[in-house]
C-alpha cells in the first residue's frame, strides 16, 4: 500500500506559509527578528500583537505540535501529557529544593514525593499494592515509548549462537516484560527475574498470563532479592553466549534496565558491586537507560559515536527532540533524589564498582552500556 503523506504535507505547507506571514509582519513593523540566543526583551513582548502575526504564530505552534505527534509513536505523545503520583508530587518540588535541609539532600526519604505522600516512594508502593502494580504495568507500556524492538538490540548485543544456552538475569526486572520479549524472540535465551519479593510475585502472575509456554518449559525463574544487600544469583546452568567463543558455563549476563537512575552514586555503586560479585570471568553486565548529553557545545563529552550531534540551529542534544530523558532526570530527583547520567558518569560508576566499560549501543530512546570484569 502506498503511504499517504497528505496530512504531513498539509502541516508543512501551513508552517511554510505561516512563516512567510511572520516575516512579512516583522518587515512591515520594521522590527528586528529575535534570535534563539537572545536574552534581551523584544518590543513586541510589550505590545499588542497584530492579528495577522498572532494567527501565523498560533498556526506554527499548532502545526508543529501536530507534526511532532504525527511522526512519533502514540506512547511518546501520551507520556508527555500526564501521569498520576509523580505529577501530583511535583507541585512540592520547588518547596523541597528551596528548603535548607531537603534542598541539598540526596536522601531518598527527603523528596517532594515523600513530602506529598508522607512516605518515601518504595515504602509508599509497598503500602499501596494497587499503585505498585499499576506502576509495573506502566513500565511495560513505557517500553513501547522507548521502542522496545530497539531496546532488545542492547540486551542482546552479540551474535547469538543458537546451540549455546544463554541466561539473562533481569536485575530489578519488575514484571520482566523486556526479558519475556527477548526470550520469545530467542529460543536459546532463558531468564531469571530478580527483584524484591512483592515485584517477583507480580512477575510470576505476569509470565503465567502472557508467557505461559515459557513458564511451562522452565525458561524463566523468579528469585526475590535485595540488590542493596546481596549479590544476584551465580553459578547458573544456562549461560549467555556473548559471541566470545566462551564455553557454555562461564558467562552470566545481567541486564539492568531503568535501575541505576533510581539511585544515588553511592547506592548504585553497591548495586553494581553486588552484581560484580556474582560474575564469572566472561560475564557481561548490560545497563540500559537514558544517556544525558550536554545542551551546549561546552561540556560536551566523548559520546558523539553513540549519539550524534544535532545540526544547528538545534541544540547539540536535539533539545525538545530528546526531552523525555531530561523530564525523567527531573522526575528521578523529585521521586528519589536520584538522576539520569551522562556516558562519562556511567563509565565512572562502573569503574568505581570494579567493572570495565566495553561498549555502548544505541537502542533508540535508550542506550545499552556493556561492562565486564577487568
Ligand atoms: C524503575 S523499575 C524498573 C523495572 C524494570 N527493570 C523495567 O525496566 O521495567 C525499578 C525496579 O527496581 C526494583 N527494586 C527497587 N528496590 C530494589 C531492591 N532493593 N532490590 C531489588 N529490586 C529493587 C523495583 O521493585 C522495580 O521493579
Amino acid at each position: 500500500m502506498e503511504a499517504s503523506f497528505a496530512e504531513l504535507d498539509a502541516l508543512v505547507a501551513l508552517i511554510t506559509s505561516a512563516v512567510q506571514d511572520v516575516k512579512a509582519e516583522y518587515r512591515r513593523l520594521q522590527y528586528e527578528f529575535p534570535s534563539l540566543d537572545d536574552t534581551k526583551p523584544h518590543p513586541l513582548d510589550m505590545e499588542h500583537t497584530p492579528p495577522k502575526l498572532k494567527r501565523a504564530v498560533q498556526s506554527i505552534h499548532g502545526a508543529c505540535a501536530h507534526l511532532s505527534t504525527l511522526v512519533t509513536t502514540p506512547a511518546h505523545t501520551l507520556a508527555l501529557r500526564g501521569g498520576d503520583e509523580l505529577y501530583k508530587s511535583g507541585i512540592y518540588l520547588s518547596d523541597t529544593l528551596s528548603d535548607a535541609v531537603t534542598g541539598p539532600s540526596l536522601d531518598p526519604s527527603l523528596t517532594s514525593f515523600a513530602a506529598y505522600y508522607k512516605a518515601p516512594l518504595w515504602q509508599f508502593w509497598i503500602e499501596n499494592p494497587h499503585s505498585f502494580e499499576r506502576f509495573r504495568f506502566s513500565m511495560t507500556g513505557y517500553a513501547w515509548l522507548e521502542n522496545m524492538y530497539s531496546v532488545e538490540k542492547g540486551a542482546v548485543p552479540h551474535s547469538l549462537t543458537p546451540c549455546v544456552c544463554t541466561l539473562v538475569n533481569d536485575i530489578g526486572g519488575g514484571l520482566g516484560h523486556m526479558t519475556m520479549h527477548i526470550a520469545k524472540l530467542h529460543p536459546n535465551i532463558n531468564v531469571i527475574i530478580q527483584d524484591i519479593e512483592e515485584a517477583v510475585n507480580q512477575a510470576i502472575g505476569y509470565w503465567n498470563g502472557f508467557g505461559p509456554e515459557l513458564v511451562a518449559n522452565e525458561r524463566v525463574d523468579f528469585l526475590p532479592f535485595n540488590f542493596l544487600q546481596e549479590a544476584p544469583v551465580e553459578g547458573c546452568d544456562f549461560y549467555y553466549d556473548c559471541g566470545y567463543e566462551q564455553k557454555a558455563n562461564d558467562a552470566l549476563c545481567g541486564q539492568i534496565k531503568h535501575i541505576l537512575h533510581n539511585w544515588t552514586d553511592d547506592a548504585a555503586n553497591i548495586i553494581l558491586t553486588n552484581v560484580r560479585k556474582a560474575m564469572k570471568p566472561s560475564a557481561r553486565v548490560i545497563i540500559q537507560g537514558y544517556i544525558i548529553q550536554s545542551a551546549s557545545e561546552e561540556g560536551m563529552e566523548d559520546d558523539s559515536d553513540l549519539m550524534p550531534r544535532a545540526p544547528k540551529p538545534l541544540l547539540p542534544n536535539y533539545g525538545e527532540g530528546h526531552v523525555i530523558r531530561y523530564y525523567m532526570d527531573i522526575v528521578m530527583m523529585e521521586l528519589l533524589n536520584s538522576q539520569q547520567r551522562t556516558l562519562v558518569e556511567y563509565k565512572r560508576l562502573g569503574e568505581s564498582a570494579g567493572l570495565e566499560f566495553v561498549k555502548a549501543y544505541d537502542c533508540g530512546e535508550l542506550s545499552a552500556l556493556e561492562f565486564k570484569l577487568p
